[in-house]
């Protein structure tokens, strides 16, 4: 890895206020040229909003930020991408529709007189390609290309014209291991030519394989900053970020006592026939690699694929399949993995977030007691960090946006849970938090379907697995056979066909 030089991009007392909320203290940072540098913070600590604020998309209350020594506090978000500094957000994608020349060329279309240049556009796109040693053809639709590959691209995207610095906040998200790691081994090898990262993320072993110092930030103020997360344990990370030691959550297997929900033959848009039971208590593993047919069984559960065939029984009530409502009804809850497309309805509050068709009623009227108790509930429980239960969920970082999804199915109190990635975005904390939850309410007797691509929550949590491939299941691992290794080799995972940048 480069080593870090002169400073390329300096805070001077930048300081965010929303309202009466200060989500960023007065923050002194420097980023070094040719360095990965990483932010870390719990949910809400204001990871985001310092990138944003370094990006040009948000403008910050007080304080400077100096690029290479020139104040560029008061330049726009698109006079700082003309200089070269990138974000890369939580919530960016390429646009599934364009192909990946048009993707790569955004906003700038090159023409010739009023006409659009499409051989200067497949030309100057295949020429960024190649510089990042990216082997996808520049007329293929971006929405084709696999989530590593999309991911890649709006990587590209971000360091166009010879992007001085590229910030990518939680890049890895939905990527599997072999994924994450090809991503890096890229980056890293972009890194050795000389760019500099920045980089957020919640798994310290990505932190520690990729980034060479970091700041650590606490509810809005720096408490680390320049250290060097390779020298350090992972449980010394979580310490530094939480302010606190993280008691690891080990959860003791339990065989289940009886079937609660039965999976008889379902066939959902070319995905079966499917067949298994779930124990009343038990956690089941779903895991496949992406159309291998375990998330389209875990929708189809949830009534949100049609499916042609088959019946799901929940203690004995046989649900209208395809039909999320008499899933919900029928004791089905489902969490999605995909908070920002159908998970959040962004101008709702907190409480009534929780509470979305599921209103409790006191004779004809909202029981708006019950709503408070229930806020209450999985506020100490989820630790939201948030400025009031009235706040509007647009506002939350990305990582509570997830709790408050994760609360309201909860408070559906249902017969199955199918948690789709439940710790996406959460921080190391509320994890263990999550994962205690999970298990004290399959102790009470729900049953869960988990799905997560983090084969160390699937082999800490589950009972039992299911692998999937070809749309139908594989395989079961049970015992001592659930090992992060075993479930790799069932999943006979296929190399990443991405070379990594410097070869
Ligand atoms: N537009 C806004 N209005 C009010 N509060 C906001 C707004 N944007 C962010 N916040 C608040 O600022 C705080 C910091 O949010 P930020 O997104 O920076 O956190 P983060 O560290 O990136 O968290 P995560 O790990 O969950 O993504 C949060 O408590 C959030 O609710």
């Amino acid at each position: 890895m480069s080593q870090a030089t002169a400073p390329l991009l300096e805070t001077r007392g930048l300081t965010k206020v929303y309202g009466r909320f200060t989500a960023l203290e007065p923050t002194d940072v420097t980023i070094h040229e040719g360095s990965i540098h990483g932010f870390l913070g719990k949910n809400g600590a204001g990871k985001s909003t310092l990138v944003q604020l370094l990006a040009g998309s948000v403008m910050p209350t007080a304080g400077q930020v100096l690029f290479r020594g020139q104040d560029i506090t008061s330049l726009p978000l698109a006079r700082r991408r003309e200089m070269g500094i990138h974000l890369l957000s939580q919530h960016a994608q390429v646009v599934a529709d364009l192909s990946v020349a048009e993707n790569l060329v955004l906003p700038g279309y090159p023409r010739k007189g009023p006409f659009l240049d499409r051989r200067a556009m497949r030309r100057q796109a295949q020429e960024l390609l190649d510089r990042y040693a990216l082997r996808f053809p520049v007329d293929a639709l971006a929405g084709s290309l696999s989530a590593p590959d999309q991911r890649r691209l709006s990587i590209v995207r971000t360091l166009m014209d010879q992007g001085a610095l590229a910030m990518l906040d939680e890049p890895t998200t939905a990527l599997s291991q072999g994924e994450r790691e090809s991503l890096f081994e890229w980056i890293r090898g972009l890194n050795e030519e000389g760019q500099t990262f920045v980089f957020i993320s919640h798994f310290n072993s990505e932190i520690q394989a990729i980034c060479t110092n970091v700041t650590v930030l606490r509810d809005g103020r720096v408490v680390a900053d320049g250290e060097d997360p390779r020298a350090m344990t992972s449980a010394e990370i979580s310490e530094l970020v939480v302010g606190d030691k993280v008691q690891e959550f080990v959860r003791t297997r339990r065989p289940a006592t009886r079937e609660r929900v039965v999976v008889d033959g379902l066939v959902s848009d070319g995905v079966g026939p499917v067949s298994f039971t779930v124990g009343e208590g038990e956690i089941l593993g779903l895991v496949g690699l992406p159309e291998s047919g375990a998330q389209e069984t875990a929708r189809a559960l949830a009534g949100l694929r049609p499916t042609q065939a088959g019946t799901v029984t929940v203690d004995g009530r046989v649900l209208r399949a395809g039909h999320v409502r008499d899933a919900i009804a029928g004791g089905v809850a489902y969490l999605t993995n995909d908070r920002i497309g159908e998970g959040i309805v962004g101008a709702l509050t907190i409480r009534e977030m929780l509470r979305l068709g599921n209103w409790p009623t006191r004779g004809p009227l909202v029981d708006d007691g019950e709503v408070s108790r229930t806020y209450d509930r999985y506020h100490s429980r989820l630790e939201f960090r948030v400025s009031s239960s009235r706040q509007p969920i647009e506002e939350l970082s990305g990582g509570n946006q997830q709790k408050i999804l994760l609360g309201r199915l909860l408070a559906l109190e249902p017969k199955l849970l199918v948690l789709d990635e439940p710790t996406l975005g959460v921080d190391v904390a509320t994890k263990e938090e999550v994962h205690r939850l999970v298990d004290e309410l399959t102790a009470n007797g729900m049953s869960v379907i988990l799905l997560a691509y983090d084969t160390d929550e699937m082999v800490r949590m589950v009972d039992r697995v299911i692998t999937f491939s070809d749309g139908t299941p594989s395989g079961q691992l049970t015992g001592d056979e659930i090992t992060a290794d075993g479930i790799i080799a069932r999943l006979n995972h296929a190399p990443t066909e991405l070379a990594p940048a410097s070869a």
